[in-house]
């Protein structure tokens, strides 16, 4: 491409030329047919706005607290693992990215760079995301290290109890990367068995038997607040408030587990009810335009995260390129409140957009 992305989806294309085949699959690709992967995006356009007019909206305020911690818009950056794949930095300069833009980056268990890097790396506020493994004492060791580093919350992901099966990553035999994080704690050597040493590794790795019950144990470990990411339907939703975490994030994982599961804006509002204003609901999935914020915000979220374009943006165009993103998404946001009437995230109520599902009932 020759002209400067106008928009976040154009990075997609710069990102696939700078990288080398397997790590853009990697990071483009969703499991199986990925039926989910188009859906999360495809969900979005079906639903329109309910726009009002005649709203003074010469001054716009897109600022939000999240569990307390105060940003510039509710977008923040989604655990995403593996940076170092776009970035010979990798994580740390996507955290000095979120940190510029004023907002939260949610650093992965398999991140590239160690907890440590990134929290030197920047003062902004950050979550650690917390795979629980076999070994039990190595997520316990990672956590500790994150809530001693000053990471603020964890956000247990609650969708991989097993990998995903990704098709892209089997078929380039994607091999599992180094993890700094874990060495000395766990071995990234597994038997691919045929398929990637990548989905090998991680089927050896992450616990099954991860349940209910411990949210106690994880709640035993740490002092942090805790986020549950994965939730997609009204029961579990209400089965983690009854179990006392801090926040939900309503995730299909950006379609790379279970193919055929909703497209997470699909379920929003279902998970939204079922809570009740009991604790905050978070958002991922598909998200890549200001519009798509302005929905999630409509059907209750109370900002959303950023997975794959912030991988893009770093690939394209490395720490200028993550904030290009997140100002994009920013920027359309603004406009999308003022031709919508908003002045304040607040003022987004759920009479500003039109579902699918509201068309239906209204043609009863
Ligand atoms: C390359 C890649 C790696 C990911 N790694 C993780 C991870 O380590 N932990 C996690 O909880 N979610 C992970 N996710 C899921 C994201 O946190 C998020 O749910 C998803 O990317 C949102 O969808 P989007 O990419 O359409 O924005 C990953 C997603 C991608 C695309
Ligand atoms: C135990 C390591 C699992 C890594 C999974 C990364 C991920 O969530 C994703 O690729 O998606």
């Amino acid at each position: 491409m020759d002209s400067e992305p106008v928009n976040v989806r154009e990075f997609q294309k710069l990102a696939k030329e700078a990288l080398p085949k397997m790590h853009y699959d990697f990071y483009a690709g969703g499991a199986e047919d990925e039926h989910t992967l188009k859906e999360n995006v495809k969900a979005f356009q079906r639903i329109t706005f309910r726009p009002r007019i005649l709203i003074d909206v010469s001054n716009i305020n897109m600022e939000t607290t999240i569990l307390g911690y105060k940003i510039s818009a509710p977008i923040i950056v989604a655990p995403t693992g593996c940076h170092i794949y776009a970035h010979p930095e990798g994580e740390v300069v996507t955290a000095r990215a979120a940190a510029a833009c004023n907002t939260i980056m949610v650093l992965s268990f398999a991140s590239s760079c160690t907890i440590e890097e990134v929290a030197s790396s920047c003062d902004a506020v950050r979550f650690y995301q917390l795979y629980v493994c076999k070994q039990r004492y190595v997520s316990a060791q990672l956590l500790a290290r994150a809530e001693s580093k000053g990471f603020k919350a964890v956000v247990l992901t609650a969708d991989t109890p097993k990998i995903g099966r990704r098709e892209a990553d089997i078929r380039n035999k994607l091999t599992a990367p180094q993890s700094k994080n874990l060495e000395g704690l766990l071995s990234v050597e597994a038997d691919s068995k045929g398929g990637s040493d990548f989905g090998a590794f991680a089927s050896e790795t992450l616990d099954p038997s991860l349940n209910w019950k411990d949210i106690a144990w994880l709640k035993s470990i740490t002092k942090l607040p805790i986020l549950l990411k994965g939730v997609l339907t009204a029961e579990d939703a209400q089965k983690a408030v009854e179990v006392g975490v801090d926040a939900i994030i309503v995730s299909n994982h950006g379609a790379r587990q279970l193919d055929y599961a909703p497209a997470s804006i699909s379920v929003l509002e279902e998970v939204v009810q079922a809570v009740a204003g009991a604790v905050p609901v978070l958002f991922d999935g598909g998200v890549r335009r200001g519009t798509d914020v302005f929905k999630a915000l409509a059907l209750g979220a109370q900002a959303v995260m950023i997975g794959r374009p912030v991988i893009y943006g770093l690939a394209a165009k490395g720490e200028f390129g993550v904030k290009r993103v997140l100002e994009m998404l920013k920027d359309e946001l603004e406009l999308t409140m003022s031709l919508n009437g908003c002045c304040t995230v607040k003022d987004i109520t759920r009479n500003h957009v039109r579902t699918e599902g509201d068309r239906l009932r209204s043609l009863m």
